[in-house]
């Protein structure tokens, strides 16, 4: 039996599509796309066993979630939300700075008396009283919804499932607050909504996500693996510096402490000659820079990597942890 590839999601269109290509382009994972019509597949060019699956933020949590996808990339609301046991179900393998958004509570700036979810009990009582009807909320955040309310104790309430323009919904009357998604906070504003100030259910990102349930096959594993040691040879890449020096071999036991103290190493050993090479932390090279020519180092070099390959790496330990 052929074992099954690699089943990689990447986001096909809205907020995370070019991020999400340009996260795989830095690190040298490029996309061949047989675009047809209805056939929203890929391959990754020099890397095997890897199928692309080209899906919308949402669907790829469903393949995540049932893990009919391995990796994926997608928002963490999306993650949360959709999935009852996302724990259990896939691995936030590491955020990855872009996508971020918060989903919030969201009330008229007329209630200038409701500042926090507490207020709202008050605001579902009177509602009730002068009106005979239930607070509503309107999202497309059902289920976060219902934990954040009830974590704050706010019971009174009901959800008016809302498939898009969820800021509209006060100014139409069809519900009195919402949770929603914001970034900049101009849709809230063009809408005359304020967060409440405990408000702010969820601060997210997009994730590199994997699914727990999917059939990680020796084939997927080996593949995941490639995929992984490449992104994570491009983030060492870039938080890294090399210093080079020309340091007087006399100097060379001044070497060690001074490289301890600013947590670099010297990955090819301590100087024999006179030619010295540090691997630092991209914030600590000028630190470095000024300890070496206390020792009166010369010609010293700075430069960056376009990859740097470590024995190990965080992003693939964390996977192989977790699916064993
Ligand atoms: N304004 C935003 N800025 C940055 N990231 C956002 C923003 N809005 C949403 N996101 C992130 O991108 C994810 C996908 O949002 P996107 O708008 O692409 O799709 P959607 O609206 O959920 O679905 P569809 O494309 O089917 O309408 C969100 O779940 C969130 O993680
Ligand atoms: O705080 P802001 O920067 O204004 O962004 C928030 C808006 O962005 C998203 O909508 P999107 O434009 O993705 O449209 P959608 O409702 O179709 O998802 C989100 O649903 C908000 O409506
Ligand atoms: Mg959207």
């Amino acid at each position: 039996m052929t074992q099954s590839p690699l089943i990689l999601a990447v986001p096909s269109k809205g907020r995370l599509q070019e991020n999400a290509a340009a996260f795989f382009a830095r690190a040298g994972l490029v996309f061949t796309q047989s675009r047809g019509a209805r056939d929203y597949r890929g391959t990754l060019a020099g890397v095997p066993d890897v199928e692309v699956a080209f899906l919308s933020a949402s669907e790829i949590v469903s393949q995540l979630s049932s893990g009919t996808a391995h990796l994926g990339i997608t928002g963490e609301d999306l993650v949360r939300e959709q999935i009852p046991d996302a724990d259990a179900a896939v691995e936030l393998l590491t955020p990855l700075g872009f996508g971020h958004a918060n989903v919030v509570v969201a009330v008229p700036q007329a209630w200038i008396d409701v500042r926090n979810m507490a207020d709202l009990d008050e605001v579902a009582a009177d509602l009730r009283a002068r009106h005979g009807y239930k607070m509503r909320v309107a999202t497309k955040y059902v289920n976060l919804t219902r934990r954040f309310f009830a974590e704050k104790g706010v019971s009174d309430y009901r959800i008016v499932e809302s498939l898009g323009a969820t800021e509209g919904a006060p100014g139409a009357g069809s519900a009195e607050l919402i949770v929603d998604i914001t970034t900049t906070g101009a849709t809230l504003a063009a809408n005359a909504l304020k967060i409440l100030d405990d408000g702010v259910m969820l601060r997210s990102e997009a994730n590199l996500v994997a699914s727990t349930r999917a059939p990680w096959t020796d084939r997927a594993k080996a593949a995941a693996t490639a995929v992984l040691t490449r992104i994570a040879a491009e983030e060492e890449a870039r938080t890294s510096r090399e210093v080079r020096a020309c340091l007087d071999p006399a100097k060379a036991s001044a070497l060690a402490p001074l490289v301890r103290e600013h947590g670099a190493s010297l990955p090819y050993g301590n100087a024999l000659g006179r030619e010295i090479v540090i691997h630092c932390r991209t914030a600590t090279v000028f630190d470095i820079v000024t300890a070496l020519q206390g020792l009166g180092a010369q010609d010293i070099s700075v430069r960056a990597f376009d990859y740097l390959f470590r024995p190990t790496n965080a992003l693939t330990e964390r996977l192989l942890n977790r699916i064993g």
